[in-house]
């Protein structure tokens, strides 16, 4: 047999697999990287986060991505290139990674790459007759799996826009198997640039379960204190937006969105919301003079209500327990805010079930692979339209 196939089957027949996640979401704050050692799949699986760390962008790549990131109009040479400079890069930074750890690429059974979106096109937003559900990650896989020599899983979304679904949010997939407990219903909320939850009944009926985006997380925020206070990248612990009021005016035209109208689940990204986005909502509100920090304080209002919102009408009948994770979780401000506007909800961390917040999305797509070397799709084959019975992942060898 000859070795990449002879490597497979041998990584496939190992009773521990030490898969590294790899994440970089629409923040483009940086690579998030999850050493994650398995035992087991589907609702067996057991995982150990052995190492986590986020390897953050330098503002050049930021601005690299930038260029091509949730835009209509592109240079396509420049997409061409970048999907294989992604590629190498983060190859690059999972090197660096191991050599911190004092590992070497051999003990590394799998990386689960999930690459970087470009591009996100769910038919409910491009909204062309006959076109179907799209959606675009480029760094490509070959290009990790020959530069780190690990075998590399990559490419996780086209599978499930293959099979009915949008493409996203995966994360359900990955909550049902790590997080699902028999008699107890539970929300995992995920606050990333774009934010997005998970119920999880506690029947584990799969086909009452869902997973779907609510709308922004932090992309609005990021985006304005970007084009605002040249410098910054985010609102660190909300001061620029605890320093203002928001304009009850401008919460309720941002709020005024047919997407927020659409039923569960439905995914969206910064092609929707974006600075334009937020522009014709002041425009629609009356409120162009708004000082930055009064506009930054609304964003976050609104981002907190859009969520509370979804939240609430999932939980409306019971007593879901409410897990959070994603950079917003750190924003005091948006935590404040919701709490105002969930009482009673205890908002608790997924630090509680075993796995840090921060690593949950790198964890997920760990787990996506351990999934397909490891699992049988039977898992979801009751599941809804949304949720398909595939195992997601392109397989790149190493030679
Ligand atoms: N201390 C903090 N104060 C305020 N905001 C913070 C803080 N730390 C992180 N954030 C926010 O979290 C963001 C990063 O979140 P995260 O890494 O979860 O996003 P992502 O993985 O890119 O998103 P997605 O889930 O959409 O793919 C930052 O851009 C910032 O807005
Ligand atoms: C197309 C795409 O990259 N979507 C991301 C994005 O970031 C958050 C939200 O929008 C979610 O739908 C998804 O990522 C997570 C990891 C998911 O698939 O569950």
């Amino acid at each position: 047999m000859n070795r990449n196939f002879s490597r497979l089957f041998q990584v496939i027949r190992k009773e521990t697999k030490y898969i590294i996640g790899l994440m970089s979401g629409t923040s483009l704050d940086g690579l998030d990287v999850a050493l994650c050692a398995f035992t087991g799949s589907g609702t067996n699986t057991k995982v150990e986060v052995k190492h986590f760390i986020t390897k953050p962008y330098t503002p050049e790549f930021r601005a690299q991505v930038k260029a091509v990131f949730s835009k209509k109009q592109v240079d396509l040479e420049q997409v061409c290139i970048l999907n294989a400079f992604i590629g190498n890069y983060h190859a690059e930074l999972v090197l660096a990674c191991l050599q911190e750890w004092g590992m070497e690429p051999q003990e590394i059974d799998a990386i689960a790459s999930h690459g970087q979106t470009i591009y996100h096109a769910p038919a409910s937003q491009h909204q062309l007759p006959g076109m179907p559900n799209a959606t675009l990650q480029i760094g490509d896989g070959d290009h990790l799996a020959v530069n780190t020599g690990i075998l590399t899983l990559s490419d996780f979304r086209q599978k499930h826009v293959a099979a009915g679904g949008e493409g996203a949010p995966l994360a359900g997939y990955g909550d049902f198997i790590l997080f699902a407990e028999q008699g107890k219903d539970r929300v995992l909320l995920n606050i990333g640039g774009i934010s997005n939850f998970t119920f999880l009944p506690g029947s584990l009926d799969v086909a009452r379960m869902f997973s779907t985006d609510i709308g922004p997380g932090n992309t609005l925020m990021d985006a304005y204190v970007q084009q605002q206070f040249p410098g910054k990248f985010y609102d660190a612990d909300a001061q620029i937006a605890l320093s203002g009021k928001y304009n009850q005016a401008l919460v309720e035209a941002l709020l005024n969105q047919t997407f927020f109208q659409l039923d569960f689940p439905k995914t969206t990204g910064p092609e929707l919301f974006n600075l334009d986005y937020l522009k014709s909502a002041l425009q629609q509100s009356a409120q162009e003079q708004l000082a930055a920090e009064d506009v930054l304080s609304s964003l976050n209002r609104f981002t907190a209500i859009s969520i509370a919102n979804a939240i609430k009408q999932s939980i409306a009948n019971g007593n879901a327990e409410l897990f959070i994770s994603g950079g917003g979780m750190h924003n005091p401000l948006l935590l404040q805010n919701l709490e105002e506007l969930l009482p009673g909800v205890q908002i608790r961390t997924t630090a509680e079930l075993g796995i840090l917040p921060d690593a949950k999305e790198a964890v997920l797509f760990a787990t996506l692979a351990n999934e397909t070397l490891a699992g049988e799709a039977a898992t979801f084959e009751n599941s809804n339209k949304q949720m398909p019975a595939v195992q997601m992942g392109k397989i790149s060898f190493p030679f």
